[in-house]
């Protein structure tokens, strides 16, 4: 089956002015190299850094912006060329610009971007109502879109762009701002559509619990370039997050001595805290070199133990690892 996302060493690079140079331009990678395909009825969260370049790999692969270098084919297509069968094809978007006329109720809207998309009335007419429906919009069809909260209007773009039912939805940032209500009711609405359709979703967000309750898939873009692929647990294993053992001890220990292991060499843990006058103790290490038995069983040659917990590394935590460290350490 042809792969609805493939992309082959693209690049885009921007020539800017050198501040305080007249004459002077510097070349901007805003992508470099990205080689990533993507199946039929995935759904691969996006994510990196302010100015990684999310934004310009999705105005590529939806042809608004021309590649500098390498290949894109969105739904088997060339973006720039067959921009209008694409968009026929795809549903973009874009929490931080809205797609639908300020003075139009949603009631109106809908008709004229079916007319947009060529679909015959009785499809339109069906489709809004599934989606009226799903999208509980209901109580504001006939409001105009200026006077809508935030969280009735992403409902009315997201109707707007899954309108034509198309293979491919594109969402840059869709929660940012929402409430915590909005934000599940829109979640929940993806996941029923993807799994009724299998369509496919494209999501860059900074929510990182957008990328839990959707993706399977996390594809991480830094400086430009391609630096993770996979699920979450490994994402936080790529920039080697730590787990955290908590341990509360039957007898308070404020000091406990370095942890060995059973021929006597340390390991590699780290005591990050103590609470209750040394009642309760965590312990942090990196699962690729350390056993959370391993450090259970160096504590209990110290100390009883009497309860234990481990804690996962949080996402949120990882992602902000990746974005102020770089991937220096993966
Ligand atoms: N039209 C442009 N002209 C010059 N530089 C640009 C242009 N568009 C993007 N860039 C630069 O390319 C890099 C990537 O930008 P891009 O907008 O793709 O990042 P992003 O990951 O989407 O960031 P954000 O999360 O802030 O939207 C940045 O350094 C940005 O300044």
């Amino acid at each position: 089956m042809t792969p609805v996302i493939e992309t082959r060493s693209l690049t885009r690079e921007f020539h800017v002015r050198t501040p305080g140079r007249r004459f002077g331009r510097t070349t901007v990678t805003a992508l470099s190299d990205l080689t990533i395909t993507v199946d039929a009825g995935e759904a691969v969260g996006y994510i990196g850094a302010n100015g990684a370049g999310k934004s310009t790999t999705i105005k590529m692969l939806t042809g608004i912006l021309t590649p500098t270098a390498g290949e894109v084919r969105t739904c088997g297509l060339d973006p720039m060329r067959r921009r209008r069968d694409l968009a026929r094809r795809i549903g973009v978007v874009f929490g931080q610009r809205s797609q639908l006329w300020w003075d139009l109720p949603l009631r109106d809207t809908y008709p004229v971007l079916a007319a947009i998309h060529g679909l015959p009335t009785a499809e339109e007419r069906r489709r809004t109502v599934e989606l009226v429906d799903a999208l509980d919009l209901g109580a504001f069809l006939d409001t105009p879109v200026r006077q809508l909260s935030l969280g009735q209007r992403m409902r009315g773009e997201l109707a707007a762009a899954l309108l034509h039912s198309p293979e491919l939805v594109i969402l840059d940032e869709p929660t940012i701002g929402l409430d915590v209500l909005s934000k599940a009711q829109l979640r929940e609405f993806l996941r029923a559509e993807r799994a009724a359709r299998g369509t496919t979703l494209l999501l860059t967000t900074h929510d990182m619990s957008d990328i839990e309750h959707l993706c399977e898939r996390v594809l991480l873009v830094d400086s430009g370039r391609l630096a993770h692929d996979g699920d979450l647990a490994s994402l936080a294993r790529t920039v080697g997050a730590k787990r955290v053992l908590v341990v509360d001890l039957a007898t308070p220990h404020p000091r406990l001595p370095v942890l060995t292991d059973g021929a006597g060499a340390p390991l590699t843990v780290d005591h990050v805290g103590s609470e209750g006058g040394g009642l309760r103790h965590r312990f942090a290490f990196d699962t690729a070199r350390t056993s959370a038995a391993a450090v259970l069983t160096a504590v209990s040659a110290h100390a009883e133990v009497r309860d234990l917990a481990i804690e996962e590394p949080d996402i949120e935590d990882v992602v902000r690892h990746v974005y102020s460290a770089g991937l220096s350490g993966a």
